[in-house]
């Protein structure tokens, strides 16, 4: 089979951060409608941190179908469900209790496995196969869209720099015991499953973000966690972000 090398990222970067959530919100809908014409759903995993904030241009928003989305964690911290450190309590406080999604198409950890992360993780990928299986016999979930955040070490989802997860190759959701970035224990998607999303979108605001952008950016060959997000064609990487996130970035920007 002939190998295409996975396109290249598309950069957007706004002057301020309402114009990101709009354009962000546009985005999301047009991914949401393709995907339903085709399939009748919408597979989304979403990560924690300031993300789930730039998702609000989605409330009240027409044209989302909620009952057609299928929502999954990118990564998620080993804590119950209505803990302050849950990526899903966050989604949950910023977005999914102010629109009319039904509560079973959001697909959370279950806690109760907390003491065998292995299990726990297990049930998880056990979670996305159900969910996936019907599809073609491919080897890897195919999200619609993957939407993710980047650290200040440029790591992303619960994949950290020099970590040894950064080589899984088979398993669709891993566990972490040792995360840098508190809380210590996580579970996460791993790199085959999100470099084999339709699209992956990632959204980084303020100067303090200046540094790692351009690291990632710039100098993919530095192997940051982030810069190796590279959806295999036709699946492709897109980044949302503000000016001040892309101060010190060369990389070419495109308009949107
Ligand atoms: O659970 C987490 O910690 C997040 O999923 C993580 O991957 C986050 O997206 C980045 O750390 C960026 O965080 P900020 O957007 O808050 O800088």
């Amino acid at each position: 089979m002939p190998h295409h090398a996975p396109s290249a990222p598309i950069l957007y970067s706004f002057s301020n951060p309402e114009e990101l959530v709009d354009a962000l919100s546009h985005f999301i809908v047009k991914a949401q409608k393709e995907a339903v014409e085709k399939r009748g759903k919408f597979t989304v995993a979403i990560s924690g941190g300031s993300l789930p904030q730039f998702l609000n241009g989605l409330i009240g928003k027409p044209g989302v179908k909620w009952d057609k989305w299928q929502v999954f964690y990118a990564d998620e911290r080993v804590v119950p469900l209505d803990h302050p450190d849950s990526n899903h309590k966050l989604c949950m406080d910023k977005l999914f209790s102010k629109v009319p999604i039904p509560p079973d198409n959001i697909h959370t950890i279950d806690y109760s496995l907390k003491d065998d992360l292995e299990d726990l993780s297990d049930a998880y990928e056990k979670e996305l196969i159900h969910e996936f299986a019907n599809k073609d016999s491919a080897r890897f979930p195919i999200f619609d869209l993957i939407l993710l955040g980047v650290g200040p070490d440029g790591h992303t989802a619960s994949l950290f720099p020099n970590h040894p997860l950064l080589s899984e190759e088979d398993r669709w959701v891993a566990y972490i015991e040792d995360s840098p970035k508190e809380p210590p224990e996580r579970i996460t998607l791993t790199y085959p499953v999100i470099n084999h999303a339709s699209r992956v979108a990632f959204v980084a605001t303020g100067a303090g973000k200046a540094d790692t952008l351009k690291t990632v950016l710039d100098e993919p060959e530095a192997g940051l966690p982030a810069s190796r997000v590279r959806p295999i064609t036709p699946g492709q990487v897109f980044w949302f972000v503000d000016d001040a996130a892309a101060s010190k970035v060369e990389y070419p920007r495109t308009k949107m």
